[in-house]
């Protein structure tokens, strides 16, 4: 008899359940072509990404020329401008990730979204693919106070998603609802950790460096590897 132990399970949004590098890459070309810079490929701007747009256009224009902050501030407002303007040509979720998620749904987890992005750009996104009434919360890297790295988005996730878990596991009062997180960038494992969260890294994401240098408590190749993933992380984080 198997019981799925996490009652919440967050995700990271770029990198993790979605691929949306290709839009984000012809956001940052869209700036740096304002400043007369050459193009840049969707894997240079990968391991840009997952700190929010301005450090993405930061690393953009240190890879071409470097910057400074009053053109910075520029070309952050037209990159976000062209972004929204085109926030979902090329964006898709991973493989398998609707199935996943369908899994999860049908043991009664409750999940959330903790993302970088900005939280207007995530719920565009979602709302474009059908994705939003799927998740309990979502947080975007302008809803808190600070984003990831630190844990305050995650708390706030945790907070948000238990009034859910605590709702359906009506008949289980008393013990606190335990929370995986999952996420692609050092930024998502060190928020989770930080927030008391076991962590799994997905190795098929925007990855600034080694998924194994991640520190994560697991990896995953694919979203198949998801549920037994975290069925193995619940035993082995049991109390
Ligand atoms: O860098 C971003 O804009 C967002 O990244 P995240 O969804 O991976 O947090
Ligand atoms: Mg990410």
């Amino acid at each position: 008899m198997t019981h799925f132990s996490f009652d919440i399970v967050g995700f990271d949004l770029d990198g993790t359940l979605l691929d949306t590098s290709g839009d984000l890459t012809a956001a940052v070309n869209h700036a740096l072509a304002l400043a007369n810079r050459p193009a840049l490929s969707v894997e240079q701007v990968k391991p840009m990404i997952g700190g929010g747009a301005r450090h993405m256009l930061k690393q953009g224009l240190t890879a071409t020329g470097g910057y400074d902050e009053a053109m910075l501030d520029r070309l952050h407002a037209a990159l976000l401008a062209y972004y929204e303007a085109h926030i979902c040509v090329l964006t898709r979720p991973y493989p398998g990730v609707i199935e996943a998620l369908d899994a999860l749904a049908a043991r009664g987890v409750t999940i959330g979204i903790v993302t970088n992005k900005i939280e207007r750009f995530a719920r565009t996104v979602l709302d474009e693919l059908g994705l939003t009434d799927r998740f309990a919360c979502i947080l975007g890297g302008d809803t808190m106070a600070e984003g990831k790295p630190s844990p305050m988005p995650i708390h706030e996730m945790v907070r948000q998603c238990a009034v859910v878990a605590d709702a359906k596991r009506a008949g289980a009062q008393g013990a606190a609802p335990r929370a995986a997180f999952v996420g692609d960038s050092i930024f998502d494992i060190q928020a989770g950790q930080a927030a008391g969260l076991p962590t799994i890294a997905c190795s098929f994401g925007f990855l600034m460096q080694p998924v194994d240098e991640l520190g994560a408590e697991a990896v995953i190749d694919g979203f198949d590897a998801l549920i037994p993933a975290l069925d193995d992380l619940a035993r082995r984080t049991a109390a």
